[in-house]
């Protein structure tokens, strides 16, 4: 069997501060294949995001072992790009200025970082605005700039946290369609962290759902939903299927949400 890209083993983590400790994962264990794409959904405060920070080595975990390509990570690497609800752009700079910026902090080749950016700009539909500022540009068209500076990166593995929240709700599905769609065509892998068990679902080859906290792995679900074409349905396709729904309901009932 080939090593996972990523794998999660017997992960626990506790948070020690001023208040005290914090459990906030205990005993995770999971793995992701390589182009695989997984999408994490939980309550507020279940350490979702601490998954996120302990495997772009932001945090090392309390006990077990974080790995990328069967190495434990002990620090932040190049390899793992992020994806944010707040884009961050530089407002003084222009798309394509954003888009090199990764490379220019590194210290990279600028001449093919630039020609790389060009090529993502098109590729994504900004060509026409790569000498724009940021506030020119609508939110899906921000969120699309973004995603052009973290590939500028080449990143095997994409970080998504709630990367679409901050956009109104048709921005969203279509956005969230067409970013699907490139991290496929791309063949990177990816994580997604959502509150939004519709898109967690529409987007993913698999759907992981974590406990309260402190965070465990609660239940798994593979994503297969049918097509023509034998192939996978972009994710507003995927919201159509018959077995969304019940997927759906399923999901919404291990969260244990209780509305008062
Ligand atoms: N730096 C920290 N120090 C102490 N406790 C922390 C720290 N970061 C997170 N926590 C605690 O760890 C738990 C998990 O936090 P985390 O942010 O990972 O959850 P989350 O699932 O991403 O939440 P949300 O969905 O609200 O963003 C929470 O109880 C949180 O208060």
């Amino acid at each position: 069997m080939s090593t996972p890209k990523i794998e999660f083993r017997h992960v626990g983590l506790h948070y020690f501060g001023p208040q005290g400790e914090t459990e906030a994962l205990r005993d995770i264990g999971f793995a992701v294949e390589e182009g695989e794409f997984v999408s994490i959904v939980g309550q507020s405060g279940c350490g979702k995001s601490t998954l996120l920070s302990l495997l772009c080595g932001l945090i090392r975990p309390t006990s077990g072992e974080v790995l990328i390509d069967g190495e434990p990570v002990t620090a932040p690497s190049p390899s793992v790009g992020f994806m944010l609800q707040q884009d961050s752009l530089f407002e003084w700079r222009t798309i394509l200025e954003n888009a090199v910026l990764g490379p220019e902090i590194r210290g990279g080749d600028m001449r093919a970082a630039r020609a790389r950016a060009e090529t993502l700009l098109r590729r994504y539909g900004l060509e026409e605005f790569k000498h724009h500022r940021p506030d020119q540009l609508s939110g899906g068209m921000r969120q699309r700039a973004a995603l052009a500076r973290t590939m500028c990166l080449e990143p095997d593995i994409l970080l998504l946290d709630e990367p679409f929240s901050a956009l109104d709700f048709q921005t969203r599905l279509s956005i969230a369609d067409e970013i699907g769609n490139i991290i496929r065509r791309e063949g990177k892998t990816a994580i997604l962290v959502t509150h939004d068990i519709p898109e967690a679902i529409a987007m993913a080859d698999r759907v992981i759902v974590l406990s309260r906290r402190p965070g465990r792995v609660k239940a798994v679900h593979s994503i297969s939903f049918p097509s023509a074409g034998g192939e996978r349905p972009s994710a507003f396709k995927a919201r159509d299927a018959e077995e969304f729904s019940q997927l759906f309901k399923t999901v919404w009932g291990e969260l244990e949400v209780h509305v008062e």
